[in-house]
């Protein structure tokens, strides 16, 4: 019923092109059963010496009027198979990107992309060429039929006996069709999910040696898709062949039996031949059928996959994500009330209680052991996850009372990795702020120290940083996701510090951007340098999802046994 339901949503915007191409494939048909009749006059008259100009002329127009009109048929129906494809993408990368943070970590994002790129293409047969054939067969189908019970209904009974002995075996082979398209489907998502595994980690699988090894896990699971592909052939085999077979045995059937009959004068011997030569007629309406069966199996296969991918949960924005409205620049408090949550049910507390109040501007720095759930807090502010217990505020507003689009553009957010996306430094700066100003990109360039760069890079902005942004180092890396952060002029900033090492002028350099910052805006840093801790106005000492104590650097020293500890091991070593 599903199935049904959503492959009509993707037929329905396109019925009217389908029936056209049903009646291009009708009229066609006509067509050519009228070929043989011209054919027979030409052959009359070639018996007369009469002219055959005149018949000749028409059998050509026919001809080619029956050509012409089943090639716009043809080119219709493949026009609107692509629409359907088209359509079926549109509102799945419409869903997928606009998931839950936790959904797509729960799920293969390889697994996900085959099912815009793979599964959408099977959607193309099944509702267009499928539903003509499904109509086309069944008219000619039934003609044939009245044709036949108009002759002889007792051959009939026998024909259809047959058939639906036959048809009943095939009906068994369709749901194995389906079962085995969506099969290997499935392995084709493994595919994906084993190549982005690869792919994500390029350096790492080389420096590993593990080439040999991921190969052979991707063709484990091309050999997969290989299998059930097979054998969603071998059905398909199965299941047009035995159109062959129901037509031969209902032949012979008929040949007995109608031979029995014509022999007791039942039935004339011309009615029996035309009866026999109707039978063969059927051949053609009954294989489409079962063609339009088999191809609704495996497009139901697909669409499956396709109502999974659209069922998982997104996000609500009212369908307004692009918002740029912040409500003013003040800068934004923040303040965790009893705040308990885990990533999952079946996965421990990370959070017990986190409890603290920030209120703007300045720099407020988060600290503790690795694991103590820090960048956890972060996730929360922005909403990526909802607390299970407690409330998490921002600007005074609980954030599941703020509209999520607005939300996001009152904070900037700084990964701790900060990925740089494919694509040319400008495309990486104006991603968060598409609209932003030529000397807006200039002041932020200098804010963050980044101008110096840009003059050295050889296009300047416009150059390509590249998959990944490989071409940055690391501390460039970090700054550059600082000025996109910044560019779209945050009320609070959210910036997860790298935990890898930077060189005294990249560290010295973004110290001194975080600073002037904070000067207007509330910033919060998961903190992992003392450079960074001893700038902080507040420091929240985290430890095991709690917050064990909060002050300066010099009254925690004094007071946090943890804290001291951090600040004599734990931070990478300043250069200030
Ligand atoms: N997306 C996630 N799904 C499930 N568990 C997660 C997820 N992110 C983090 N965790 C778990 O939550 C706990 C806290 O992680 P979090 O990243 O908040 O710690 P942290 O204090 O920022 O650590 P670090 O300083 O090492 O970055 C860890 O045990 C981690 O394994």
């Amino acid at each position: 019923m599903e199935t049904w339901r959503t492959l009509y949503r993707h037929f329905r915007p396109h019925r009217a092109v389908v029936a056209l191409g049903t009646l291009c494939s009708l009229i066609g048909a006509a067509t050519a059963l009228l070929q043989p009749l011209a054919a027979k006059t030409l052959v009359e008259r070639l018996d007369d010496n009469g002219s055959i100009a005149g018949v000749l002329l028409v059998l050509t127009a026919l001809v080619l009027l029956g050509t012409a009109i089943e090639a716009v048929g043809a080119y219709v129906l493949e026009r609107t198979a692509e629409s359907v494809v088209l359509a079926a993408r549109h509102t799945l990368v419409g869903r997928l990107l606009r998931l839950r943070v936790a959904e797509v970590e729960r799920s293969e994002p390889g697994d996900l992309m085959s099912r815009v790129t793979s599964d959408t293409t099977l959607l193309r047969a099944v509702t267009t060429q499928s539903v003509v054939s499904a109509i086309a067969g069944g008219l000619s189908f039934a003609a044939t039929i009245a044709m036949m019970a108009f002759l002889d209904p007792v051959l009939l009974l026998v024909t259809l006996g047959v058939i639906v002995l036959i048809g009943g075996a095939v009906a068994l082979v369709m749901p194995k069709i389906a079962q085995a398209t969506q099969r290997a489907q499935t392995a084709v998502g493994s595919i994906s999910t084993a190549l982005e595994r690869a792919f994500g980690a390029f350096r790492t699988l080389k420096a590993s040696g593990a080439e040999r090894r991921e190969i052979a896990a991707i063709d484990a699971a091309a050999r997969e898709a290989w299998r059930h592909g097979v054998r969603s052939a071998k059905w398909q085999a199965v299941a047009s062949t035995s159109v062959g077979l129901a037509v031969q045995v209902s032949f012979l059937a008929v040949l007995g039996i109608g031979g029995a009959r014509v022999a007791s004068g039942a039935t004339s011997v011309a009615t029996l031949v035309a009866f026999l030569l109707y039978l063969f007629y059927l051949i053609e309406p009954v294989s489409r059928l079962v063609e339009a069966a088999s191809q609704y199996q495996v497009g139901s296969a697909a669409i499956a996959r396709i109502v999974h991918a659209e069922r998982l949960a997104t996000e609500e924005t009212d369908g307004a994500e692009e918002e740029t409205e912040t409500d003013g620049d003040a800068p934004l408090s923040v303040a965790f009330e009893d705040v308990t949550f885990r990533y999952r049910p079946d996965l421990p507390y990370v959070h017990h209680g986190v409890a603290f109040d920030v209120p703007g501007p300045g720099v407020t720095a988060f600290v503790g052991p690795s694991g103590a759930g820090k960048t956890t807090v972060f996730g929360l502010i922005e909403r990526f996850y909802e607390a299970t217990d407690g409330r998490v505020l921002v600007g005074g507003t609980d954030v599941r009372e703020w509209p999520l689009p607005r939300l996001r553009a009152a904070i900037g957010y700084v990964e701790q990795d900060a990925p740089v996306l494919a694509g040319t430094l400008r495309e990486n700066l104006v991603f968060a702020a598409p609209d932003v100003s030529e000397a807006e990109i200039g002041g932020v360039l200098v804010r963050a120290k980044l101008d110096a760069l840009v003059e050295r890079l050889p296009d300047g902005l416009e150059t390509v940083v590249g998959h990944r942004g490989s071409k940055l180092s690391g501390g460039e890396r970090q700054r550059v996701a600082i000025a996109r952060a910044l560019l779209r002029k945050p009320r609070l900033l959210l910036l997860d510090e790298a935990t890898s090492q930077l060189d005294a002028v990249n560290e010295l350099a973004l110290r001194d951007v975080v600073t002037a910052v904070a000067r207007d805006i509330t910033v919060l840093v998961v903190a992992h340098r003392l450079s960074t801790v001893t700038l902080a106005d507040r420091i929240v000492v985290m430890d095991a999802g709690k917050v064990r104590a909060v002050g300066s650097h010099v009254e925690l020293v004094a007071s946090d046994p943890l804290y001291g500890e951090l600040a004599a091991t734990q931070f990478l070593a300043t250069s200030a």
